[in-house]
């Protein structure tokens, strides 16, 4: 099975996730590229102006894990953008997580990860599950580790 990690990540917390789950992944013997959606004007609030700069295919993955900060309560607008453009993910399962500063994930997170469910939905995957890191939690570290077992958890059920 071939997993593809896609995040956006603007200052290396989502980044720093994805890489813990692409480790944690790639030691249980799975095919898993970590790819990076970037914007020309990553501080574009607007994501129908955004110009992407690199966009992650995803026709060539099995399962795909998406990952996002939150800006202004919302999904970040890259990932917006990247999401309305992709290509249909009908038939593929899909994980989305995203990280935000806020200590509670009803300070915004919750409301930016059930707009990267349901765009990850409008365009046809089966969303298995979401999580949510709050990076100035003191619990931090125990949020990335449920993640990221959560995403070895979940790709193991169609290993
Ligand atoms: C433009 C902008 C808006 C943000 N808005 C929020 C917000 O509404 N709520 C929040 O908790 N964090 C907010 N943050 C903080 C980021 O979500 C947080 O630091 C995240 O972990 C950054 O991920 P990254 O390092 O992968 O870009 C914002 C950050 C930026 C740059």
């Amino acid at each position: 099975m071939k997993i593809g990690i896609i995040i956006h990540s603007q200052t290396g917390n989502t980044l720093s996730v994805a890489n813990q789950i692409k480790e944690r992944l790639s030691a249980a013997g799975y095919s898993v590229e970590l790819e990076q959606v970037t914007a020309v004007d990553e501080k574009q609030p607007d994501p129908s102006k955004i110009k992407l700069k690199t966009v992650p295919e995803t026709a060539g993955y099995d399962y795909l894990i998406f990952g996002a900060p939150v800006h202004g309560a919302s999904l970040s607008p890259v990932m917006k953008a990247y999401l309305f453009q992709v290509q249909s993910l009908k038939g593929k399962k899909a994980i989305c997580f995203m990280t935000e500063f806020f200590p509670y994930p009803w300070m915004g997170g919750n409301r930016a990860v059930g707009q990267m469910k349901a765009a990850c939905s409008s365009k046809g995957a089966c969303v298995v599950s979401a999580g949510i890191v709050n990076w100035s939690n003191r619990k931090r570290a125990g949020m990335i580790q449920a993640i990221v077992e959560k995403a070895a958890e979940e790709t193991g059920r169609d290993a």
